[in-house]
């Protein structure tokens, strides 16, 4: 099959190479020349495990191109995903800009074939419920200027790959959803996904707009709820770890999603709690769960702050090291990190900071300059008066720290994911402080 996938982010980039893995002739097409040049010269812009190998495997196939000139694939493709972003409004709603760009663009190029089909358009990106509709009347209404007929067909497509694992989710996904108001649409779409061998749940495009959307709210709502039992776990004396792992072998709740800690981060979570809940004021609702959600993620940053104070005491003149960045390991990405506003805290509050981060330090470095950026870890942790553990990289986790004791001026440890061993650390001769964990 010949497919085009519009957009080439983390999610665009990484279905290109998916899809092209399965066999289809792709191209991948981007405003962005240099993202572009990159991509065809085997360069991945962002860091992905795995991606990069995979990226210039499937180049050298020959399955795989890239090319900021839409027209010149776009006349020869059986389906065209649509996977641009779709960046939060002023007021949380999901702004559309690009896709509409897109899809206008997308009803200037098509023309008519004398088999008298068209393209399947499915849109990838996360969008709000009726977005299909949408873009759709976007292409008929170029088309109709033109005075053309093209009978393309719509279908949402959304993604749920997971940064840091989105080559392996990509070809390992727990269920494909499409969303098709039409059979052939319904058809040609399953057929992209059938080498892929996964569970594929085919609903009206409504549903499958709603499905990427509640699946994040409710992956967002499971952290909050965590996060905030932690708190009261902490005043009553629980250990917030071991609740989870209590409540995780029911096998209706599940273990996974249940890790109290700094809030969580990262390009959709954030943006889509917000996007589902403009969609629902739009509506005349109010989502009140998701509401809480939020305001308990906006907070978990203060809140894991507030117990560092509680036990340094003013950070003024403090030497205090930060490990971690990134929103989550195995990603470059710093988007809506929780440690954006942690650093900007103890910026305020006056205290030296040095970070480490085994992939995010050149992003944060342009919203954080006077931040002293280490080279690595045993170098962040010299002279630090306190290190706040924040993303849980393997490195950071296996890190010798029964030996990098004695490097610390005063050793304490405030660590935000709950991941080093607490007996041991204490063992060690820190003072040592999790998350709800005793
Ligand atoms: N990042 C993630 O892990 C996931 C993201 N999503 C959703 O997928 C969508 C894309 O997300 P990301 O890949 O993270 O975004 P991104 O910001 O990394 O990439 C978007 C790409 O679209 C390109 N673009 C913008 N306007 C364009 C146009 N008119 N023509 C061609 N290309 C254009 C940009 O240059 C950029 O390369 C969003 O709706 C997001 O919510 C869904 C699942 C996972
Ligand atoms: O729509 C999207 O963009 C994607 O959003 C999330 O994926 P991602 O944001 O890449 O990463 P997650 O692993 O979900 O982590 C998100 C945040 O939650 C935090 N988190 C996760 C799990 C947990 O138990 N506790 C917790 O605090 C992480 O540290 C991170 O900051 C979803 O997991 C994907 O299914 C979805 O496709």
């Amino acid at each position: 099959m010949k497919i085009t996938v519009v957009g080439t982010g983390y999610v665009g980039t990484t279905t290109t190479v998916a899809l092209a893995m399965s066999g289809h002739t792709v191209c991948g097409v981007d405003v962005d020349p240099v993202k572009v040049q990159a991509l065809q010269n085997g360069h991945l812009p962002i860091f992905e495990e795995g991606l990069q190998d995979a990226l210039r495997q499937e180049l050298a196939r020959g399955r795989l191109t890239f090319t900021c000139d839409l027209g010149q694939v776009i006349l020869d493709s059986d389906v065209v995903l649509l996977a641009v972003g779709t960046p939060p409004d002023a007021d949380g709603s999901a702004d559309l800009t690009a896709l509409e760009a897109v899809a206008r663009q997308l009803g200037r190029l098509f023309q008519p074939n004398p088999n008298q089909t068209g393209p399947i358009v499915a849109v990838k990106s996360t969008v709000p419920v009726g977005t299909g509709a949408r873009v759709r009347g976007w292409i008929q209404q170029e088309l109709t200027l033109r005075g053309v007929h093209v009978p393309f067909e719509m279908a949402s497509n959304p993604e749920f790959l997971r940064e840091g694992r989105a080559l392996h989710d990509a070809l390992h996904p727990d269920r494909v959803v499409i969303g098709a108001d039409t059979p052939r649409a319904a058809q040609l779409m399953e057929s992209v996904y059938l080498p892929l061998g996964a569970p594929q749940l085919v609903t009206s495009i409504r549903d499958a707009e709603m499905i990427k959307y509640a699946s994040n709210a409710f992956l967002a709502t499971k952290i909050s709820f965590m996060n905030e039992l932690a708190r009261l776990c902490e005043r009553v004396g629980a250990n917030i770890q071991q609740v989870a792992h209590g409540m995780g072998w029911d096998a209706r709740i599940n273990p996974h999603f249940l890790q109290a800690g700094i809030g969580y981060g990262g390009s959709c979570f954030p943006k889509d709690v917000q996007a589902l809940q403009a969609l629902a004021s739009q509506s005349g609702l109010s989502l009140q769960i998701l509401q809480a959600v939020e305001s308990v993620n906006r907070s978990q940053p203060g809140w894991f702050l507030q117990k560092v104070k509680s036990v340094l005491g003013p950070l003024h003149g403090l030497q205090i090291t930060v490990l971690g960045l990134t929103f989550k390991p195995g990603t470059d990405d710093i988007r809506e990190s929780p440690a954006i506003p942690i650093l900007k805290h103890l910026e305020e509050q006056g205290a030296h900071l040095t970070a480490y981060d085994p992939k995010g330090m050149a992003a944060m470095k342009q919203r954080f300059p006077s931040v002293l950026y280490a080279s690595n870890l045993p170098e962040a942790l010299r002279d630090a008066d306190a290190v706040l553990l924040l993303t849980e990289w393997k490195e950071v986790v296996d890190h010798d720290w029964a030996s990098s004791c004695k490097e610390l001026r005063q050793p304490f440890v405030f660590d935000g994911r709950n991941v080093l061993n607490a007996e041991l650390m204490h063992q060690w001769g820190y003072s040592y402080y999790g998350v709800a964990r005793h």
